[in-house]
């Protein structure tokens, strides 16, 4: 069998994953929030910025029982690993100068990884400024870069590449106020060599395919749906 990671590599059409927070998630909803989901979605990510203890397995568990697309750890830290998930995002925060969350959280994660079986995926996780303060700023203390300085973007992605991650995550942040600017994913894509994921912020189907066409090869939504999911109760 391929790797979740070759999957995505060799992927012939452009990937959506969909985002739960685990703490906003409860078990009896699980099947009316897959059937609310995309029919177009080719994974489910599953993490937050915070998330209290155990609610990640829990929530991996439920969606494992209902679907058979993959489910990815998306975690805010290493307390968030399950290995009932298929994969993990092995993300660092490149955009940010907190060590913390450049190798520290990740230290901290490889004695369990290491012991379990879920597919670790080397990722430069970049954050952009989406207009308004995201939970990834203020849990890793660090700033966003500015949407304005593309140069310095594209040159964090490339290092990013260089020093051997296997994806580019550009986020805007959770409920992104501007989501990623085509312009960035445009400029990005063009450097790199990787999978761009690009996420927060995208609430509609046309930022979703304007991100394709601009070079992102998967797009990841979250708030939408949970907001859908709320209202729908
Ligand atoms: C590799 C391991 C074990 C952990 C990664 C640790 C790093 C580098 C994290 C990056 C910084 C961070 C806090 C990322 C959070 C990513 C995430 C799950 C965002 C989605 O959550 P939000 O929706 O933004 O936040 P809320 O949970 O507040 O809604
Ligand atoms: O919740 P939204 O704004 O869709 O963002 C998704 C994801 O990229 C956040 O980490
Ligand atoms: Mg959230």
């Amino acid at each position: 069998m391929i790797s979740f990671y070759e999957s995505i590599v060799t992927s012939e059409k452009k990937l959506l994953a969909i985002l739960i927070d685990p703490d906003k998630f409860y078990e009896e909803n699980v099947s009316h929030f897959l059937s609310r989901i995309p029919v177009q979605t080719t994974h489910i990510f599953v993490g937050g910025s915070t998330v209290a203890n155990n609610k990640t397995e829990v929530t991996v568990k439920a969606l494992k029982k209902e679907t058979n697309l993959p489910v990815f750890l998306f975690p805010g830290n290493y307390e968030q690993i399950t290995n009932t998930a298929d994969a993990i995002l092995f993300l660092s925060l490149l955009s940010g100068r907190n060590p913390e969350y450049l190798i520290g959280q990740q230290v901290k994660a490889v004695r369990m990884l290491k012991e379990s079986t879920l597919e670790v995926i080397p990722t430069g996780y970049i954050l952009i400024d989406g207009d308004n303060e995201s939970a990834v700023a203020r849990v890793s203390q660090t700033q966003p870069m500015p949407q304005d300085n593309i140069e310095a973007i594209v040159n964090t992605a490339l290092a990013g590449e260089y020093l051997g991650a296997k994806l580019i995550y550009l986020e805007a942040g959770s409920g992104a106020k501007i989501p990623v600017n085509t312009s960035i994913i445009e400029a990005v894509k063009k450097e790199i060599t990787l999978p761009l994921i690009v996420g927060g912020g995208i609430r509609t189907n046309e930022r979703k395919e304007a991100a394709y066409i601009a070079g992102a090869d998967m797009v990841v939504m979250g708030t939408v749906f949970e907001e859908e999911l709320l209202e729908s109760k």
